[in-house]
C-alpha cells in the first residue's frame, strides 16, 4: 500500500440518539500537515478523531483517509459498508494516542510496542523486537523496555503509547488530548516527542488544550463549537488574530 497521509471529509454528520454532535464537518488535511483542533468541552473534537479512526461510524458524508473511502462509500442514494477486513486494514495505517495511555498493563513497554506488528500484522518477532528497541530510544526511553506500565510515570507511559502506535508504521497519527492526564512537569517530554514526529513529516491531527504547542508546531488550526467548525486556517494567524467572536471568546479564556 503506497503512502498517502491525507484526510478528506465532506459534510460529515454524527448523532448519538437525538443529539447531533457533528454538523456538516469538512476537513482537508494534506500529507505532512499538523492540524490542531481546539474548542470547548463537548464541542465534538474527540468525535471527529474517533470517526477518522473508525471507532465511530459517521451517519452521512464523505470520508476518505489515506486517499481511500474509509469504512464505507456513498452512492447517490445509499451508503455501502466496505468489508470489515478492509476497515481493519485501513485502521492499521492510522495511529491513535489517547488521553489515558491505554497500554496493556500485563505487558512490558517492549512487549506493548511489539504487540501490534506481531499480533495484528504477523510480523517477524526478531525484526519487531529490534524495531521496538529503536522506537523506545526514539522516544527517550532506551533501557525502559522491561518496565511494566505501572512502573512508569504518566509521561513515560504516554511516550510508550506513541512508540506503540509508530510500530505499525502509520501514515497518520491522531492525538486526543495526549497531555491532559499528565502532571504539568511531564507535559513537555511528550510534546517534545510529538514535535520530533512533526519534523519528520508525519500527518498529525491533535486535539489539544496546549496552545503553545499549536502556535509553535501546527500548520493549521480548527476551532470547533457545538458540533460545528467555527473557524479554521493558519494556526498562528488564528491564535493571534481570531476572526469569529466565538473563537475570540474561547481564546480569551484559555490564553
Ligand atoms: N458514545 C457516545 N454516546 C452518547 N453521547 C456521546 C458519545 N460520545 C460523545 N458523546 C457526546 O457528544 C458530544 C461531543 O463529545 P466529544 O467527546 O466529541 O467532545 P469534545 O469536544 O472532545 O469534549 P472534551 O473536550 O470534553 O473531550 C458531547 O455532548 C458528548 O456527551
Amino acid at each position: 500500500m503506497s503512502a498517502d497521509g491525507t484526510i478528506l471529509a465532506k459534510k460529515i454528520r454524527k448523532s448519538f440518539g437525538h443529539k447531533t454532535v457533528l454538523k456538516d464537518i469538512d476537513l482537508e488535511i494534506a500529507s505532512g500537515e499538523i492540524c490542531c483542533i481546539i474548542g470547548p468541552s463537548g464541542s465534538g473534537k474527540s468525535t471527529v478523531l474517533r470517526c477518522i479512526n473508525g471507532l465511530e461510524t459517521v451517519d452521512s458524508g464523505v470520508l476518505k483517509v489515506n486517499g481511500e473511502d474509509f469504512g464505507y462509500y456513498e452512492t447517490e442514494n445509499a451508503y455501502h459498508a466496505l468489508p470489515p477486513k478492509k476497515l481493519a486494514e485501513q485502521r492499521t495505517r492510522l495511529g491513535m494516542v489517547f488521553q489515558q495511555f491505554n497500554l496493556f498493563p500485563n505487558m512490558t513497554a517492549h512487549e506493548n510496542i511489539m504487540s501490534g506488528p506481531v499480533l495484528v500484522k504477523g510480523a517477524d518477532k526478531k525484526e519487531s523486537a529490534k524495531r521496538a528497541h529503536e522506537l523506545l530510544a526514539s522516544v527517550g526511553l532506551a533501557g525502559f523496555g522491561d518496565y511494566y506500565p505501572a512502573q512508569l510515570s504518566g509521561g513515560q507511559q504516554q511516550r510508550v503509547a506513541i512508540a506503540r502506535s509508530l510500530a505499525m508504521d502509520p501514515e497518520i497519527m491522531l492525538f486526543d488530548e495526549p497531555t491532559s492526564a499528565l502532571d504539568p512537569e511531564k507535559v513537555g517530554e511528550v510534546l517534545a516527542v510529538m514535535k520530533d514526529l512533526a519534523k519528520k513529516g508525519m500527518t498529525m491531527v491533535v486535539v489539544t488544550h496546549e496552545m503553545g504547542f499549536a502556535r509553535e508546531v501546527a500548520d493549521s488550526l480548527i476551532f470547533m463549537d457545538d458540533g460545528y467548525i467555527v473557524e479554521r486556517g493558519d494556526a498562528r494567524e488564528i491564535l493571534s488574530n481570531p476572526k469569529e467572536p466565538r473563537t475570540q471568546a474561547f481564546l480569551e479564556q484559555v490564553l
